[in-house]
């Protein structure tokens, strides 16, 4: 199985940021979430995976190539839909088919055009007066309708409505069903990813904390609730990122530890936010401990 995106020791400063050590490998086929506060590094990361942040340090290969060996493929390999479009304002899909046909060789005319009937999408309006989720639909049809490898999603369900929300996840599982691309979908709508992604990687001030499979993820981790008094030397040692509330706590356990805290705990399965919240807490609490 080939990778589609693949990161090596990447590391990047800033006056007041470093992105350090970062790895990512998406193989072809598959939905990376990538997720982490604001401010983690996010963006920073996409931006050089886009080439246009430079780093000094690692590497990055889309489909096989970095940017030095192969600029023009390596560029034509990847799509990116970000939270704001990229159409001029006053144009209307006329002219933007046209654009794409110009400018993309594998822009494919036909499933462009069956997009825009899809999702439901005015001919003859400019694009100014589209509304949030109508542009965003339309970055999506020009993206769909081209063969990238690597398709990077920067906040771009923000604000979508339940119903178009849902058709995007569809078309974005179907985008990758022939096995030959990927997806790394950058939101903070982590529910979103609960419903497509297929690894998970954590951010935190520009660290990777956790990359691994979604399913994993789920089956590695429980949430504990209790009392505070519950709590002890014991038992204490297999709570994650502990998260006191006035008269309870809520905090994580790996599964396979399920069983050495005592009993009287409520257990439950964990939802991707919980668990990014409460390994964040861990590590904070960490560097404060030591
Ligand atoms: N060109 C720059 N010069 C200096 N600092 C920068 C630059 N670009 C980003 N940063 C800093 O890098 C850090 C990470 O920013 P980044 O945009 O990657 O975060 P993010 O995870 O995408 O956050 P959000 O979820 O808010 O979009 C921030 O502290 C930001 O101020």
């Amino acid at each position: 199985m080939n990778n589609i995106l693949e990161i090596k020791n990447l590391n990047k400063s800033y006056k007041k940021f470093e992105l350090k050590n970062i790895n990512l490998t998406i193989p072809a086929g598959y939905i990376m979430g990538y997720v982490g506060q604001n401010g983690a590094g996010k963006t920073t990361t996409i931006n050089m995976i886009n080439h246009i942040c430079k780093y000094k340090e690692g590497s990055i290969k889309v489909d096989g190539i970095t940017y030095e060996e192969n600029p023009v493929k390596y560029k034509e390999s990847i799509a990116f839909v970000g939270d704001e479009s990229f159409f001029y304002p006053s144009a209307k899909i006329s002219v933007i088919r046209k654009t794409l046909k110009d400018f993309y060789p594998t822009f494919n005319e036909d499933k462009f055009n069956s997009f825009i009937k899809k999702y439901n999408l005015p001919e003859k309006q400019k694009i100014d007066y589209f509304s949030r989720g109508m542009k965003v639909k339309l970055m999506f049809a020009a993206t769909f309708s081209r063969d990238s490898k690597l398709l990077i999603l920067d906040e771009a369900t923000n604000g979508l409505d339940p119903v178009v929300r849902e058709e995007l996840l569809n078309d974005l599982q179907e985008y990758i069903e022939n096995g030959s691309r990927s997806i790394l979908f950058s939101t903070h709508v982590l529910s979103d990813l609960e419903e497509i992604a297929d690894y998970i990687t954590f951010i935190d001030e520009g660290r990777i904390l956790v990359s691994k499979p979604k399913d994993e993820m789920l089956e590695d981790y429980l949430l504990v609730k209790g009392e505070p008094g519950q709590i002890t030397g014991e038992n204490s040692k297999y709570l994650i990122g502990i998260d006191h509330k006035a008269y309870n706590f809520e905090a994580l356990i790996k599964t396979e530890d399920a069983e050495k805290i005592g009993s009287g705990f409520v257990i439950e399965k964990p939802e991707i936010s919980q668990i990014m919240l409460h390994s964040i807490k861990e590590r904070r609490q960490h560097e404060k401990r030591n």
